[in-house]
């Protein structure tokens, strides 16, 4: 069985060129906000690649938006792309850049101004938040949900502990699709840089290990999500479908695969690029 795959990229520069000439147009694109980068990068990119066919997912960091006024342009320049839905995030800023600290305020303004039209996801953390406790985590989620289309995962390196956070979120009333956050085939190095600056849990632990488990998921000196992605097929309901973090390295799928379907595009790209060692 396959899992419906999106895939999240950074909007850096040349990134669209990459895109079209790697990915296929049906499969649906998440374009993440950074702190360093603001909304209007990602707004850009976001409406380029919709303009050139793609299904997009912009991410609103609400930390980084100025005002209402900033949320309602965003909006009506989503609307004009043809953008029908967005993520919805508190964003990595220390200090908000205007009313919106939280993703809360955010969804109750797009849910008001929209009419209840525009799609939002919201972020969930199979292992907690380095910032928020798991309770407020919980207590967020649950605020949130009835102005929320689905959750996405922070990503996680443990299929279990995924599996086990769907539960959580069932037993504790929580009952938004939930698509699971698994890492694109990258560098070691990349994801372990990384991990520390945008707060991935203890599942990231094995990388840094050189035990079993290490040698299981990391072939050569790339992490590959195989094993997890297998993992998750073993409880069919638990995930809506696959988040793939990229981080824009593309390459590990052969041309020809992406332009023939998605499922295609999806064991390429969780094959990973083994074969790239
Ligand atoms: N948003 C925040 O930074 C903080 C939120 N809280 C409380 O925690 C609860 C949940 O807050 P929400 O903002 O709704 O949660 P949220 O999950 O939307 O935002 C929390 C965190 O989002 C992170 N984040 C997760 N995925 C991200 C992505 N893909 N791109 C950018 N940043 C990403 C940021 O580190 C941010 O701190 C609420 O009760 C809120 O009041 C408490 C302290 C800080
Ligand atoms: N707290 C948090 N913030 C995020 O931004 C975030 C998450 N969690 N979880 C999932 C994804 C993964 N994210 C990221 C964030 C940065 C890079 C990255 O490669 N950053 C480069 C700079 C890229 C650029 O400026 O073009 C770096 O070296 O920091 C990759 C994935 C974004 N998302």
């Amino acid at each position: 069985m396959m899992f419906p795959v999106r895939i999240e990229i950074i909007p850096s520069e040349g990134i669209v060129e990459q895109v079209r000439a790697k990915v296929s147009a049906a499969t649906p694109l998440s374009v993440t906000c950074l702190p360093h980068h603001g909304i209007e990068r990602t707004m850009r990119t976001a409406v380029e690649l919709s303009d050139a066919g793609y299904q997009v997912i912009p991410h609103l960091a609400a930390r980084s938006i100025r005002s209402r006024a900033e949320l309602t342009d965003i909006i009506r320049g989503c609307d004009a792309a043809g953008i029908r839905e967005v993520f919805v995030i508190g964003g990595d800023r220390k200090q908000p850049a205007g009313t919106y600290d939280s993703a809360l305020p955010v969804l109750e303004d797009i849910a008001q101004y929209t009419g209840g039209m525009m799609r939002v996801g919201v972020a969930g953390y199979p292992e907690g938040h380095p910032l928020v406790s798991p309770l407020d985590l919980l207590d967020g989620l649950l605020a949130k949900q009835h102005l929320a289309s689905h959750v996405v995962t922070q990503m996680c390196f443990s299929a279990g502990k995924i599996q086990d956070y769907a539960a959580l979120l069932r037993r504790e009333g929580v009952h938004l699709p939930l698509w699971a956050g698994v890492a694109g085939s990258v560098p070691r190095t990349k994801l372990v840089a990384l991990a520390t600056q945008i707060g991935v849990g203890s599942s990231l632990k094995f990388l840094s290990r050189k035990g079993p488990l290490a040698r299981k998921l990391l072939s050569g000196d790339r992490y590959s999500p195989d094993t997890l992605v297998a993992g998750l097929k073993t409880t069919p309901g638990a995930v809506a479908g696959i988040h793939l973090y990229s981080f824009n390295s593309l390459d590990a799928v052969p041309n020809d695969a992406a332009a023939s379907s998605p499922s295609a595009l999806q064991t390429a790209l969780i094959r990973g690029a083994a074969r790239d060692n």
